[in-house]
């Protein structure tokens, strides 16, 4: 084990930017935090980028607001300015408490960072080892076995953990030697909290055979990392040959050529991607199997947080839920204004005054027809939209456009009767159905960070 050393050795700040990139310290006012404050605000050069502090108030214990004090009297004496800021952590669904904190905290300094500043964390070796070890006993692959990552995108700032390389003693040594000053959280305390567990029996117990296990356990998660890093390159490529125009979709024919275990890895980076929540585990083997797996037409879906994968025609669709239009909705419109919709978005006329003549707007119903320009007769619009490839949950957020006597004018504007576009035409005018759906998602091939600590 490294010897206590009071000096305690950092890494150089990593990445290719400018020296005068401010540092950002996230001050819980613990030990660790604090140590790092005091190390940082010590080196001349560090502290000539420029040094400040966060604390965030979770609210959640009764002496927080004596944490945030506490905070404010240790940057006070090392003439560092420090910003609290308070945060709302009581919705903890589907996170749990120190999971929903750490979610509200991450917002706070994502707030709170300017461009290219550098947020720095006290995560040390050992909060590695325990890391690793929570994420193997979660059966992590080798993306959660890289646990935390020393350096990283963190929105428009850098996140640096510099104490990574360190072990707990060796930060207690310096605290002690600098006369520091901490809070205790007595939540640290609590075995019923799984890290609490490891940290409190499981690795004094795995020590006492192995003295090393924590430095192992640490650089089992650097190669795990590294290992990572190799799979997601060869994953950008994949997800990049089943890729279609629309980042929302891919193609069926080319996942299915996929090996098995690269698929799966494809389909959540295709989420990370398109920013959508992590698939659990059940959602990729029901991907592989009922949509992947199933006839074009089965309308076969996966939902889970608000987003639905579906599978239409050769295609697998992402998106977030989008409600359809109501059945019953209809309303008079002259197109003088532009209408908006129910589902949001709306439907405009431009390049004209208004409509020829008083018109409503409506959902579908079923059973309407439609005569388009250059056709003899009238065809049934759910052939004409299937004809045209509308997906149905475009379908279904589809305004129609009828005039005074029922007759249907247009379908948003994906399809137009004959009588409305050779009067569009006339006056050089267009109509124009804007959807929140249609909104581009992030293109596919943009670099983001792996979103795995
Ligand atoms: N309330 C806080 N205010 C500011 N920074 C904090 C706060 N709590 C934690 N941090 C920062 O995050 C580091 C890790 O804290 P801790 O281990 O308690 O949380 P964690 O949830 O495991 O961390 P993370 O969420 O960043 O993985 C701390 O050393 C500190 O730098």
């Amino acid at each position: 084990m490294t010897g206590p050393s009071p000096t305690l050795p950092l890494p150089p700040v990593p990445g290719p930017l400018p020296a005068t990139t401010p540092l950002v310290v996230a001050l819980s006012g613990g030990l660790d935090s604090s140590v790092l404050l005091h190390r940082l605000a010590g080196d001349r050069v560090l502290r000539a980028r420029g040094l400040r502090a966060i604390h965030v108030d979770h609210g959640l214990h009764p002496d927080s607001v004596a944490w945030g004090r506490a905070c404010a009297r240790a940057c006070a004496a090392l003439g560092i300015a420090l910003e609290v800021v308070t945060v709302d952590a009581r919705d903890t669904r589907g996170l749990g408490p120190e999971g929903a904190a750490r979610k509200a905290r991450h917002a706070a300094f994502e707030r709170l960072l300017r461009d290219d500043e550098v947020l720095v964390l006290a995560h040390h070796l050992d909060d590695q080892a325990e890391t690793f070890l929570l994420r193997a006993l979660r059966a992590s692959g080798p993306d959660g076995l890289a646990a935390m990552r020393p350096w990283r995108r963190f929105g428009r700032a850098w996140l640096w953990r510099p104490l990574l390389g360190l072990p707990r003693d060796a930060l207690r040594a310096y605290a002690h030697a600098h006369d520091l000053a901490w809070v205790e959280d007595p939540g640290n305390e609590d075995d019923r909290f799984d890290r609490n567990f490891l940290r409190a029996r499981v690795l004094p117990l795995l020590r006492e055979r192995w003295p090393h296990a924590s430095a192992a356990l640490a650089r089992s998660s650097e190669l795990g990392a590294d290992a990572a890093d190799l799979l997601r390159a060869g994953d950008s490529r994949a997800l990049a040959r089943v890729a279609t125009a629309d980042p929302r979709c891919l193609s069926v024919a080319a996942l299915s050529a996929l090996p098995r275990a690269r698929r799966q890895r494809v389909l959540r980076l295709w989420m990370d991607r398109l920013g959508l929540p992590p698939l659990p585990a059940q959602g990729v083997s029901r991907i592989e199997h009922d949509l992947i797996g199933a006839r074009p037409d089965a309308g076969a879906a996966f939902a889970w947080h608000g987003v639905r994968v579906r599978r239409w025609r050769d295609l697998l669709h992402a998106d977030h839920e989008r409600a359809p239009l109501p059945v019953d909705w209809s309303v008079a419109w002259d197109g003088r204004e532009p209408l908006s919709l129910p589902t949001g978005g709306a439907l405009e006329l431009v390049g004209a005054e208004a409509l020829p003549g008083p018109c409503r707007v409506h959902a579908r119903r079923g059973g309407e027809r439609i005569q388009r320009a250059g056709r003899g007769h009238s065809h049934a619009l759910k052939q004409v939209l299937q004809a045209l490839e509308v997906p149905p949950w475009v379908r279904t957020r589809l305004p129609l456009l009828s005039d005074a006597a029922g007759t249907l004018l247009a379908a948003g504007d994906l399809v137009l009767a004959a009588r409305l576009d050779a009067w569009l035409r006339e006056h050089d005018a267009r109509v124009l159905w804007t959807d929140p759906a249609d909104a581009p998602p992030p293109a596919l091939a943009d670099a983001r960070e792996p979103r795995c600590d």
